[in-house]
């Protein structure tokens, strides 16, 4: 993993004043982030967010109009060897049909001037030595994108970007991606994983980085960026008498909200205050439970009025 071409900052991804205009629409709108090795980073946005652009500005498949985006102190463009540094999975991985997987590997490998050997190594590397010899065109989605993977891990790469790499995952694949890519962050690697589910994001990611319209809404851990929210806690209230409670609850300047399943959502005083306020009301209650705000819902606020088609 090192030829000395690296910085002291091996491996960090700085985005500084990223701009990318197409002809009707500022895709990436002077963003500026940082994604930190040792450390799995989400970026995270609606749709058209920009997300896309980034990372292929990343990878010096589109110029930016300006604005830099180093890794380890360089332009992907200026890396000697970049599959040594970087592997990147953009989408699905696309092969030759008729070609067995491990082939596929292996001409990647013989263009890039690495060792035949890194293309079995990084085929077990994924779990895909049992299908090496079965052609790419029987293979499933989720094989697809674990050969995709073990074609950006060949030249064992510091840094690891990936575009929705749980796309067409079964249960099963998600928690094997989420387990790989742990692991490979654990090693001291750099990995940076856009995705739209903010579920598996919440288990997976340490930092996130949130963008809608071209723009910086948020980073930072996930914990932190959790926890930021101005609104805290919210109680989840079940009772027959859901009017009466609310009418007590809003007189303690509480919000009051009622799912589709008629549960009561309050927001703006705690699940003891609750409590206490059915117990004056007269209110039977049937459910009294806190509910922590989690990324989906931190991740639906910041992003209000900026997500949609641009
Ligand atoms: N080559 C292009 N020419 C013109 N407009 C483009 C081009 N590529 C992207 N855009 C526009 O730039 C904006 C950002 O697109 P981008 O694909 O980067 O977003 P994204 O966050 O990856 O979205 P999604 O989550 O839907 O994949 C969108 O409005 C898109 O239509």
């Amino acid at each position: 993993m090192s030829d000395g071409q690296w910085s002291p900052s091996t491996g960090q991804i700085v985005v500084s004043g990223l701009t990318k205009e197409y002809k009707n629409v500022r895709a990436v709108d002077n963003l500026s982030f940082t994604v930190e090795p040792g450390r799995v980073t989400g970026f995270l946005g609606p749709n058209g967010a920009g997300k896309t652009t980034t990372l292929r500005m990343l990878l010096n498949l589109v110029t930016p109009t300006s604005g830099t985006a180093t890794i380890g102190g360089r332009r992907y463009a200026d890396l000697t060897d970049p599959l040594r540094h970087v592997g990147a999975v953009l989408e699905a991985s696309s092969a030759h049909k008729g070609r067995t997987g491990i082939n596929h590997l292996r001409v990647i490998c013989a263009a890039a001037g690495l060792p035949k050997q890194r293309a079995d190594e990084a085929l077990a590397l994924v779990g895909l030595t049992p299908a090496a010899k079965r052609k790419f065109k029987g293979y499933s989605l989720g094989m697809k994108q674990r050969l995709g993977i073990a074609a950006a891990m060949l030249g064992d790469p510091r840094v690891l970007i990936l575009d929705e790499p749980a796309n067409g995952l079964d249960p099963e694949g998600i928690r094997w991606m989420r387990g790989f890519l742990k692991g490979l962050a654990h090693e001291g690697r750099t990995i940076l994983v856009s995705s739209h589910l903010l579920s598996e994001m919440q288990l997976l990611a340490d930092d996130v980085v949130i963008i809608a319209a071209g723009q910086l809404v948020r980073q930072g851990p996930v914990e932190q960026v959790i926890g930021s929210m101005a609104q805290g806690q919210r109680v989840r209230v079940r009772t027959p008498n859901a009017e009466e409670l609310t009418t007590a609850l809003k007189a303690q300047s509480a919000t009051v909200a009622v799912d589709e399943h008629g549960v009561l959502q309050v927001d703006g005083v705690d699940a003891p205050t609750v409590g206490r306020t059915a117990l004056a009301a007269g209110v039977e209650l049937h459910e009294l439970t806190t509910e922590r705000p989690d990324l989906e819902r931190v991740f639906l606020e910041l992003t209000a009025g900026k997500a949609g088609i641009r």
